[in-house]
């Protein structure tokens, strides 16, 4: 028979408060830098971390309890630097519910963050563009998303609810701050990317495989813009413990709901258009981290 234990394992729990503090003092001992600001790199969106300046590399099989990344384009380490001089921790790689892991555990580091002293979370994807307007390459600005898999019962906040983390029935209205919108919006206009940026709904779906026509068809009834596989219950669990998030989706790939299509969805290609995009990904965020350091300072 299946022990309470059992579950608690099964379902990523074995992340008590306990043990998430000993793994941001673990971190804290190895570095000297104090972030605000914490932010998690997509598929192909790793080499934003190259920007980093006077930074500690802190493999993930290096953390006590820290699970591996095993998807390509995910280098697995965590990054204490500077980006254009503003303190930040960044996660080089992230965890998904396909490789296995439940999502509690996907989205530990989100709390592991909030103890080493974040505040902010930047969430970054690749995503597969719904939305008939989008090209490969734009930008969704995330202004709100789709807990489908919540909708199944399976949510990073299941189980016992440990309120020095947050509330056991955490509010999701305004889960991404509509400041950070607007000025990433501002940006945008900023840097010429106004034509190549949006705001939209991202669902993350399980994966691993793509979407069948059916769902496309599916989801674009349901008023989703962009299709992952990550990123929500990192947002649900930064919410939860009163971080402020702002995230975005690189679109790398249209969604069409067609069964006569020359190209599907391809992981190679997905990884390669983070590449392709990485100066002004890097500009976009380096600029919002700016913005965020700037208004923490008043
Ligand atoms: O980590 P993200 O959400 O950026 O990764 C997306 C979803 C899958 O992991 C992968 C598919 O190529 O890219
Ligand atoms: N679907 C789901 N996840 C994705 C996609 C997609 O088309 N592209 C990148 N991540």
């Amino acid at each position: 028979m299946t022990s309470f234990n059992d579950c608690k394992l099964n379902f990523g729990r074995m992340y008590t408060y306990d043990i998430l503090q000993e793994i941001a003092n673990h971190l804290l001992e190895r570095t000297q830098l104090r972030p605000k600001i914490g932010i998690i790199l997509g598929t192909g969106l790793g080499s934003l971390a190259n920007q980093l300046t006077d930074a500690d590399y802190i493999d993930y099989q290096t953390i006590p309890h820290f699970p591996v990344s095993t998807v390509e384009g995910h280098v697995g380490r965590l990054i204490f630097g500077f980006l254009k001089g503003v303190p930040v921790m960044c996660m080089q790689g992230r965890f998904h519910y396909y490789e296995g892991y439940p999502l509690a555990k996907c989205s530990m580091p989100v709390r592991v963050m909030k103890l080493v002293g974040c505040t902010h979370l930047i969430a970054t994807n690749a995503a597969g563009g719904l939305n008939p307007e989008y090209k490969v390459g734009d930008i969704m600005l995330m202004k709100d998303h789709i807990n489908i898999m919540g909708f199944a019962g399976n949510n990073p906040l299941q189980g016992p609810n440990d309120s020095r983390f947050g509330p056991r029935f955490p509010n999701m209205v305004n889960a991404y701050d509509w400041k950070l919108l607007k000025k990433a919006k501002e940006i945008g206009k900023d840097i010429g990317i106004e034509n190549d940026l949006h705001e939209g709904v991202y669902i993350c779906l399980g994966g691993p495989n793509f979407e069948t026509v059916a769902e496309l068809k599916m989801l674009r009834i349901w008023g989703v813009d962009a299709v992952g596989m990550s990123t929500v219950h990192e947002v649900t669990t930064a919410v939860h413990c009163g971080m402020t998030c702002f995230a975005f989706s690189l679109i790398t790939n249209l969604c069409v709901p067609s069964y006569d299509l020359e190209e599907t969805p391809c992981h190679d290609d997905i990884v390669g258009i983070g590449k392709r995009r990485e100066s002004t990904l890097t500009d976009l965020v380096a600029r919002m981290v700016k913005h965020i350091h700037t208004e923490l300072k008043q």
